[in-house]
């Protein structure tokens, strides 16, 4: 169970009419959003709805043309550099010849500074995320060896060594069997549970609804955003996913 959000508690994210141009072209705008701690929610969107993108925007990766971008109250960059990301599994590479720790240590980065070593606490964040996701065991094994969902738990040790207060995930469900995609969907209830806030991308809707405490509707703009029981309109479904009235979909989501 997720911790519920404090009435008048500062967000541990809020969007305020966000827009991103890419390429002179307009990808996202007018978007707001907030995550607040304990909250588990849910990204979802058609191919190209820009939900990279505007994980990448509150990393301060890319360029914003309008809004703001608050972690817990603060808009500065060094706020930004506090977030946990997990990014697309694809985009790691794998081939580096590198164990599990040592990626996990990467993690830590943004906290240690380029040019410190890493201390005592670093190689303790690193020990409890690796206990967190399971891979303890593995700890010395190098990456290129590990499974799918191995380097996936990798992916979230890795942000998890930073004790981020908000945790993005993108696409962390993408090609892995159904026992792995529960397992990580106990983890991050679990980081819920402890009252994280995580802001997570997928195109598993059915899981999405079943484990998000809210799910955030998104082509371009938000369309819509509630707990996933209220979002029973089957327009704002219709609208973000172009799905066709009528579509078998929309009956498997239970909107129709
Ligand atoms: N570097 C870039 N330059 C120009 N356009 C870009 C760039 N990166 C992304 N885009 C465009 O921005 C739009 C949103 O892309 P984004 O990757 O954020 O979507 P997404 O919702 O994450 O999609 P998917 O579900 O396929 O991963 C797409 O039309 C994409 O082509």
């Amino acid at each position: 169970m997720s911790t519920r959000p404090r009435p008048g508690a500062t967000p541990a994210l809020r969007v305020q009419d966000l827009a991103v141009d890419l390429g002179g072209r307009p990808v996202l705008h007018n978007v707001s959003l907030d995550v607040d701690a304990g909250e588990l929610v849910g990204l979802v969107g058609p191919n190209g709805a820009g939900k990279t993108t505007l994980l990448r925007a509150v990393l301060a990766l890319v360029r914003t043309r309008a809004g703001a971008v608050r972690i817990d109250g603060d808009t500065s960059r060094r706020a930004r550099t506090q977030v946990g990301y997990v990014p697309q599994r694809h985009e790691f590479s794998w081939d580096f010849p590198i164990s599990v720790e040592g990626v996990v240590l990467t993690g830590r980065v943004g906290s240690i500074g380029w040019l410190r070593r890493p201390g005592v606490d670093d190689y303790r964040a690193v020990r409890e995320a690796l206990d967190k996701v399971r891979m303890t065991d593995l700890r010395h094994r190098t990456v290129g060896e590990l499974s799918g969902g191995q380097r996936q738990r990798v992916l979230v040790a890795r942000a998890l060594a930073l004790r981020p207060r908000l945790l993005l995930l993108d696409e962390p469900f993408t090609g892995l069997d159904i026992p792995t995609q529960e397992l990580l969907t106990d983890l991050f209830l679990d980081l819920s549970s402890e009252g994280r806030a995580l802001l997570m991308t997928t195109h598993d809707l059915t899981g999405a609804r079943h484990a998000c405490s809210r799910l955030c509707l998104i082509n371009r703009t938000v369309i819509a955003d509630g707990p996933p029981q209220e979002l029973t309109d089957p327009d704002v479904w219709i609208r973000t996913f172009g799905f066709r009235t009528g579509s078998p979909l929309l009956t498997q989501l239970g909107v129709s």
